[in-house]
């Protein structure tokens, strides 16, 4: 609250509710002020606004100020009109009803300023679309066209639910609906009703009109904006000219004391304007035709009734005009979208008047005023306090004043004042202002609010002229001059004049001039009761609505800024009733609503009553409010409605109405999009299950036909294989074949990978015995070709020597298998492993192979390293420690060797000399290589002895020894006790 209440002193309080001394009128008034001197022109009665004119711009009503107060809480931000619109167009979104704010007080005050305010307010909370920016600017563009201003003296006319009806300023007025007075530079001449129309989302969508003061290009434009033609522009500004023309009109009296125009220069020029040959216009203006009988007689007026007559058709003109205007732009800013509306409508009346001299003008637009005051009375003071009491709720009545009795006392039907003035109108004889008020002395002398100079006491008496009364409004005395009342009310147009008028080449005077005008005979409505009914009409329009009122204040006469007058401000409290509002508010409620309506508003933010209340309302209502933390002071529950005393409760519940609104949204949206997945996956689900059992379907129908194939195929086969030995036939021609493509497939992945895996051959089935041995000879074939093939000349001289070696020993020598896969080396000893000499030896002698041999000798059969060198021509035995001192070339004789796995040989030598050697015992490692390039360089394949036991040589010539021969654990070589050497070998280990 205006951050706030610490600033309480320097700005006062922002909310009168908030007095301390709230009885006090002069506390009241202390508060103004303050505010007022200080700028703060607004200040609260609860949710009413009172607003102190400033006559000087604040520059408290920018966008930005807008923006500051749009969704904001009534009570968050300093008082200001425009927390009262949002508030007002919060209240319609939430409550979706329609509602009205009256903007009241006296002439000046600044009503028609808040107006336009609030209008741009709406404007500018509207949401931006071309129809809407097409809608405002014609609405914001209208205002200038009835609102400009005009000097005269002027007759209010009625006021018409959403038309702007004007009076007629016939004397200067250069444009529509404004004038200047004592009061108000630009006092408001109709009374304005507007509804701002609201779509169902809540967005603004039309209003009907504005105003506002500007210059006349300013006009111009806007006319042309709100759709009027070139042609209706130049037409109403020719009527605007014609009305100024007609106050200019001057009478004569001629010998005969009838009327004559004294100029006929005005006349010319009116004819100009209106298109009206200017001799019917004169005679229109000064005769009036009289129907005798089948006879039209044209009877000259006097200079009276030719004034009378002038002044009636210049009203008519201005009149019919501004309704024709108003109707024009109404058209254009009709809405043409009749999908459900709420509206907020906006009054802005012309305020209370008291002149030096007042006439019929004012005693409407006072009697106005007091229908709108009785209306604030019905809605809050009076309604208000009805209402505690009908529904049982403690109160202290606050008296106040109720102006009923004066708006009986216009009113009233054969009784009240505008009853008289009327029967004084159409009564027949010489009706005349003075006999009207005779007449109300008669009939209304005793009111208590109704005084004449005959009825008043001799104090009060010198006050008032005789030709006048005087009416106690709400709002002060105010003393009327009769003169000219019956005149304005008949506001009478003779026949004559209108046909004239028809006549006319100007569309709009033409349009409001219509030739199907009811007929002259049938007496029009008068203007007060015109005005009464207008009134009565929109009393009931705005008793259907929630009001909110804004109170305007006038700070002094003389229109200064920063004047505030005690004694006028004191009035305007009074006579508005403030004092009392206040005191109501203080000890009443804020909010008030039937059961069900709160209910059903705030169920949600109760577990017991959310999602719906099943016992009585008020008990429901009770559980609400218990569980939102209301304390008993804060609310009292009545008969039918519970009554809520202070806004900010209201507000806090709304707050969290706002939250709960939000969750709840968020939860249907949870719980929608689950209900919508779960269909989803249902659908999907089902659609699966269809799908899968489909398919399994179909495959169990494979599965069967696939084991009733295999059925078949299994017997056809256990057949097959039962008649496989049978010959080839329907039976068992498909196993057979079966076992045929089978052995085929199973040898080509396991044929011998050499020729030397040959007899790895698959074995074949019964019925490919034949095919199988072709197939093998013919692979054998081929293995051999391939092997062949790929044998080279070092490997086919092995080979061949492995040819001899097997001759010689396969099948005689028992660790000759383990040899075979041994190749023969070409050279068996390196060269590094001989001496030089030995080397030169060798290559003289073209030694082919030479081994590295241990000898045994005689001495103990000792074993000594020996080498045996092989050539073509000899073999020679070398032992190496003698190889320079002598070599030994011996002649072969034969070798023996044993048929075990020892690797010893006997060399047997032809000895011619006895002191030579005898044969060579001999270990050698490569035994069978040795052998066999001896036998093959020898060329003696049958020197070669295999022998059993023991093998008998010559220790020297005459001389014998044995060796001897046999298997045992273990190889070893030594000398038997019979003398022979013997030779223990471990049998070789097959392969
Ligand atoms: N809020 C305001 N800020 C500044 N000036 C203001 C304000 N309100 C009114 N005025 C000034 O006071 C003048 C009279 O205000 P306005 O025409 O609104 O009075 P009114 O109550 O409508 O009078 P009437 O009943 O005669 O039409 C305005 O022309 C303007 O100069």
């Amino acid at each position: 609250m205006e951050g706030a209440l610490t600033a309480r002193d320097r700005v006062g309080i922002q909310d009168f509710v908030l007095l301390d001394a709230y009885t006090s009128e002069s506390a009241f008034l202390g508060n103004l002020r303050k505010r007022f001197s200080e700028n703060l022109i607004y200040t609260y009665i609860g949710t009413l606004l009172v607003s102190i004119n400033p006559y000087r711009e604040l520059g408290i009503y920018s966008t930005k100020q807008m923006d500051i107060y749009m969704g904001v809480n009534f009570y968050e931000l300093p008082p200001h009109l425009f927390a009262l619109a949002d508030n007002a167009y919060r209240t319609m979104l939430a409550e979706t009803n329609n509602h009205f704010i009256l903007i009241s007080g006296e002439s000046g005050a600044g009503k028609t300023e808040a107006s336009k305010k609030i209008l741009q307010f709406y404007a500018a909370s509207c949401p931006r679309t071309q129809l809407l920016d097409n809608v405002r600017d014609r609405l914001l563009l209208s205002n200038p066209v009835l609102e400009v201003r005009a000097a005269l003296s002027s007759l209010p006319v009625p006021v018409h639910l959403c038309s702007l009806t004007c009076l007629s300023p016939y004397t200067c007025a250069p444009a529509f609906g404004n004038a200047k007075t004592l009061k108000n530079d630009n006092s408001s001449r109709f009374g304005k009703y507007m509804d701002i129309q609201f779509d169902y989302q809540g967005d603004c969508a039309k209003v009907s009109s504005i105003n506002d003061k500007n210059d006349w290009k300013t006009v111009q434009k806007a006319l042309s904006v709100i759709d009027f033609s070139k042609t209706e522009i130049e037409h109403l500004f020719a009527i605007i000219a014609s009305v100024l023309h007609l106050g200019n009109v001057r009478f004569e009296a001629n010998a005969h004391g009838y009327a004559t125009l004294n100029s006929s220069s005005e006349v010319h020029w009116l004819s100009q304007m209106l298109g009206i040959h200017s001799q019917v216009l004169q005679e229109g203006l000064t005769h009036r035709k009289i129907e005798a009988r089948e006879e039209q007689v044209l009877s000259p007026f006097t200079t009276d009734h030719a004034v009378y007559a002038r002044d009636a058709l210049a009203k008519a003109m201005y009149g019919r005009t501004f309704t024709w205007l108003v109707n024009k732009i109404n058209e254009s800013l009709a809405n043409k979208d009749h999908s459900r509306m709420t509206v907020i409508g906006l009054l802005d009346i012309y305020g209370f008047e008291v002149f030096h001299v007042n006439s019929f003008e004012q005693f409407c637009i006072n009697y106005c005023n007091e229908k709108l005051q009785q209306l604030f009375i019905q809605l809050t003071l009076k309604s208000e306090q009805e209402e505690y009491e009908t529904e049982g709720i403690e109160w202290e009545t606050v008296p106040f004043f109720n102006n009923k009795i004066i708006c009986d006392l216009v009113e009233e039907k054969h009784r009240g004042i505008i009853s008289v003035l009327d029967e004084e109108c159409l009564r027949p004889g010489d009706a005349t202002d003075l006999t009207f008020l005779q007449r109300l002395e008669e009939k209304v002398g005793g009111h208590p609010h109704f005084i004449t100079h005959k009825l008043a006491d001799q104090k009060t008496r010198k006050t008032l002229e005789r030709g006048d009364f005087r009416l106690l409004h709400y709002a002060g005395e105010v003393t009327y001059c009769v003169v000219g009342f019956l005149d304005k009310n008949n506001d009478l147009l003779h026949r004559n004049i209108k046909e004239v008028m028809r006549k006319s080449k100007n569309d709009i005077v033409k349009h409001c001039f219509p030739s199907t005008e009811p007929d002259t005979k049938k007496r029009p409505e008068t203007v007060a009761t015109q005005f009464k009914n207008s009134l009565a009409g929109l009393t009931d329009i705005l008793m259907a609505k929630e009001p909110w009122y804004v109170r305007c204040l006038k700070p002094n006469d003389s229109k200064q800024p920063g004047r505030f007058d005690d004694v006028l401000v004191r009035h305007q409290v009074k006579y508005l009733g403030l004092m009392e509002h206040l005191r109501v508010r203080r000890a009443g409620f804020a909010y008030r609503r039937r059961f069900e309506v709160f209910l059903q508003r705030y169920k949600a933010l109760c577990p017991d009553t959310w999602p719906n209340w099943k016992g009585p309302p008020a008990e429901g209502v009770e559980r609400l409010v218990k569980h939102l933390g209301y304390t008993p002071d804060e609310y009292k529950i009545g008969r039918t409605k519970i009554f809520i005393r202070h806004p900010k409760t209201l507000f806090a519940t709304e707050d969290a109405f706002e939250v709960c609104k939000h969750k709840l949204a968020t939860r249907i949206q949870a719980k929608y999009k689950g209900y919508r997945g779960k269909g989803a996956y249902q659908r999907q689900r089902d659609a699966a299950m269809k799908i899968e059992t489909c398919w399994r379907g179909l495959m169990a129908r494979k599965e069967r036909e696939r084991r009733a194939w295999a059925v078949k195929v299994i017997k056809r086969f256990i057949k097959g294989f039962m008649t496989r030995n049978q010959p080839a036939g329907v039976d068992n021609s498909e196993y057979l074949a079966f076992v045929r493509q089978n052995y085929l497939l199973r040898l080509r992945d396991n044929l011998p990978k050499s020729i030397l895996e040959r007899n790895a051959w698959l074995t074949p089935p019964p019925i490919m015995q034949e095919a199988s041995s072709m197939l093998r000879r013919l692979y054998t074939r081929h293995m051999v070709r391939h092997y062949v093939r790929g044998i080279t000349a070092q490997r086919k001289a092995q080979l061949l020597l492995k040819g001899v070696a097997s001759a010689l020993f396969k099948g005689k020598k028992e660790s000759y298998p383990q040899s075979v896969p041994r190749p023969f080396a070409d050279t068996r000893i390196g060269e590094q492993d001989i001496n030089m000499k030995v080397l030169q030896l060798i290559r003289h002698e073209r030694i082919q192979y030479s081994v590295r041999v241990v000898k045994y000798d005689r001495k103990g059969f000792r074993p000594r390293p020996r080498l045996l060198l092989l050539t073509q021509a000899a073999l020679y035995v070398v032992e190496e420690a003698k190889v320079k001192q002598r070599v030994e070339y011996r002649a072969l004789r034969g070798v023996s060797v044993s048929n075990l796995s020892d690797n010893f040989m006997i060399l047997h030598v032809m000895c011619d000399d006895n002191k030579q050697k005898g044969d060579v015992v001999l270990q050698c490692d490569h035994l069978f290589e040795a052998l066999t390039k001896l036998c093959v360089l020898a060329n003696k394949h049958t020197c070669i002895r295999v022998v059993q036991g023991s093998v008998r040589f010559d220790i020297q010539p005459g001389r014998q020894g044995f060796v001897d021969f046999c298997s045992g654990q273990e190889s070893i070589v030594y000398k038997a006790k019979n003398g022979h050497l013997m030779v223990e070998s471990t049998q070789a280990k097959s392969r």
